[in-house]
């Protein structure tokens, strides 16, 4: 694993001016994973022993946390995290919490997947952010309360050991447990606030859940599709092409920056596993100015599997949802949009089943992650 940047300690109180002025970041290499705590996919935090100052939900808000210096409550000062009480120990001999107190709360994920790396952000938590933190997973099937979650029974596995963490920063950590998870539980020691939690992996669907499906979206990043590559990113990320339902904005799709060349954009694909596509869609939602004029949709068996177009450059109108269906089935583990010049689409859905071989590939790596 690669050493990643970690941060300790205070951060200088708020002095005015661009509150992220003095945050602390990193370029961490797993962020080019899904996250998979994200709000969109239908992640939740569906308990904390605690949130006093500030609500467990702010977790996951996929917009940076903001801060208002002058924005007080009841409860004391408004803070965009999670934020528990501070903890007094059991007399006036020993005021202090003990190694053990610490807060915690549940993260439903909204896929489950394999972990690639966690950032605990405790942006804006400058003199109140956890002295250290921890990140355990577990995998229960179906739709578990935080009660059945907290049973003696339920298996938590270390991802992010006790870690002493910095305030107003983002705390990355690289996870290396080749195994899928469906929940998670971020504790905070002893107590303290952080602003937003980022979960980034591989989603790893039921295959029991697909083969009842049929027909599905085989790129589908609720499905374990990936946005593996891209010609460009200026915009916004490729991977939105693929996230559930519809863009309901410019930026929830993809978009790239206007090409001065004779070249055009494109993204490619890891299907969810061999599949045979029969249907397509191509989705320009919000991007009007700025649509691609054409496109075209190829696939590829095998990563060194030739390119194969099922779908031939083909004119698409602005802020148009768009259908096509195949004059035969076509057979691929990867897929790749061409856009012409350049521009955007705001999803790609390519609907057909898993052959056999594409099943078997799936319950053999769903088997092998736990099950
Ligand atoms: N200034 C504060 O933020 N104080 C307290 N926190 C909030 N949110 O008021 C605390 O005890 O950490």
């Amino acid at each position: 694993m690669t050493a990643i940047p970690s941060f300790t300690g205070d951060a200088h109180p708020y002095g005015g001016g661009d509150p992220y002025a003095d945050y602390r970041t990193a370029d961490f290499p797993f962020t080019q994973y899904a996250d998979l705590a994200a709000r969109q996919l239908g992640a939740g935090v569906i308990a904390a022993n605690d949130e006093f100052f500030a609500q467990r939900e702010n977790l996951l808000l996929p917009e940076r946390a903001e801060f208002d210096p002058e924005h007080f409550g009841h409860k004391g000062k408004i803070m965009d995290g999670w934020e528990t009480r501070r903890r007094r120990g059991a007399s006036a001999e020993h005021p202090w919490p003990t190694a053990e107190d610490h807060d915690w709360a549940l993260v439903r994920l909204g896929a489950p997947g394999v972990i690639r790396g966690i950032v605990v952000d405790t942006a804006h938590f400058r003199g109140n952010y956890p002295q250290a933190v921890s990140v355990e997973g577990t995998s229960v099937a179906g739709s578990p309360s935080p009660e059945e979650l907290l049973g003696d029974d339920v298996k938590w596995t270390t991802l992010v050991p006790r870690t002493p963490v910095g305030g107003h920063a983002a705390n990355g950590f690289e996870v290396a447990v080749e195994q899928r998870f469906t929940h998670l539980r971020v504790n905070q020691h002893p107590d303290g606030g952080i602003a937003r939690l980022r979960v980034y992996g591989e989603v790893v669907p039921d295959p029991e859940w697909l083969s009842v499906l049929g027909t599905f979206d085989v790129v589908a990043l609720e499905n374990g599709g990936r946005a593996e590559d891209a010609s460009n990113l200026f915009y916004s990320p490729a991977s939105n092409t693929i996230q559930p339902g519809r863009s309901r904005k410019m930026d929830d799709g993809w978009e790239t920056r206007r090409r001065r060349d004779q070249g055009n954009d494109w993204i490619r694909y890891r299907l969810v596993a061999q599949s045979q596509i029969r249907a397509i869609e191509i989705d320009t939602a919000y991007l009007k100015g700025n649509s691609a004029g054409w496109a075209s949709v190829s696939v590829q068996d095998g990563e060194t599997g030739a390119w194969q177009e099922i779908l031939p450059r083909t004119r698409l109108q602005p802020d148009t949802n768009h259908r096509f269906v195949l004059p035969a089935p076509a057979i691929g583990t990867h897929a790749r949009v061409d856009i012409f010049p350049d521009g955007g689409i705001s999803r790609l859905r390519l609907f057909g089943s898993l052959t056999e071989t594409g099943a078997a590939t799936l319950r053999a790596r769903h088997q092998e992650l736990g099950g």
